[in-house]
């Protein structure tokens, strides 16, 4: 049965689509059978894996609101062996649609369990804010990877985080836990970066990754071209340290 893994962090721009999109082409690299699921109406885990938005049929919202199959919903991407359920703008409604009726906290989890058996590894890319798309990938998922940005105020904003992740323990999904944190776009000539990263091991400990992800300008750029950084440059810093990455989360669990 697939490992399911969501990539949260509500504060905006802090690299959660570019780890979903890069360590899930590192994981098939490795061998694993991936799907990735975009939860963020802006679709950028999509576009940035080379999905054309005008030839999606059926996305994540069918999924969620029209009770269409998530099997139905999934396409392959750039990246060979790397499967998505895509996400448009039409998403932006689903918080609203969800009623409680629906049992709108679990409908993702649901979901996810047609399809566990197909893949290793379900990842899960959240859009930047606590809402009910987070919270259903919160009861979806085993476990919680959270990117975090090298910058000033790196940790502001993450008790709300693992406050929420208490309450979707308590009332959902006791089994849910931190798979681990991950430093994104540290720039090693600055102070700072050093400053962030200490102040982030001293919080998180043991939960943070050895891999850290620097500022790599090849990595801004892939998406634009709909490819992960595997296909865009396989040499580049961003490629190598996204395949470190997805090495260490494949040791956590023990492969
Ligand atoms: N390591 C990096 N080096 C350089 N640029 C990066 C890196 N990681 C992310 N970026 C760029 O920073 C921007 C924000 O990254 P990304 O979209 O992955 O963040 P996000 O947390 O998913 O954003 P949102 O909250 O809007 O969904 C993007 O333009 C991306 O290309």
């Amino acid at each position: 049965m697939g490992t399911v893994i969501a990539l949260a962090n509500q504060k905006g721009g802090v690299g959660k689509t570019t780890t979903s999109i890069n360590l899930g082409a590192s994981l098939v690299e490795l061998g694993q059978k991936v799907l990735l699921i975009d939860t963020d109406a802006q679709g950028n885990a999509t576009s940035g894996l080379g999905v054309q938005k005008s030839t999606i049929e059926r996305e994540i919202y069918d999924v969620l609101i029209n009770d269409v199959s998530i099997k139905e919903t999934i396409i392959p991407t750039s990246h060979k062996g790397l499967d998505i359920v895509p996400a448009t703008i039409q998403l932006s409604g689903a918080e609203i649609e969800l009623t409680p009726m629906m049992a709108r906290e679990t409908r993702l989890r649901d979901a996810i369990d047609d399809v566990k058996d197909d893949y290793d590894y379900i990842l899960i890319d959240c859009p930047p804010s606590l809402g009910l798309l987070t919270i259903n990938a919160f009861t979806a998922c085993d476990s919680i990877l959270i990117p975090v940005q090298s910058e000033y105020y790196a940790l502001e904003g993450l008790s709300q985080l693992l406050n929420t992740i208490k309450l979707v323990q308590k009332h959902f999904n006791k089994q849910l836990r931190i798979e681990g944190v991950l430093l994104t776009m540290y720039d090693a000539r600055t102070n700072l970066g050093a400053q962030v990263n200490e102040e982030v091991r001293k919080y998180f400990k043991d939960a943070v990754y050895k891999t850290i992800i620097p500022r790599n300008v090849r990595l801004s750029e892939a998406p634009s071209h709909g490819l992960s950084i595997v296909d865009y440059d396989a040499r580049s810093k961003g490629a190598q340290v996204y395949l470190a990455l997805a090495k260490e989360v494949l040791a956590a669990h023990g492969k």
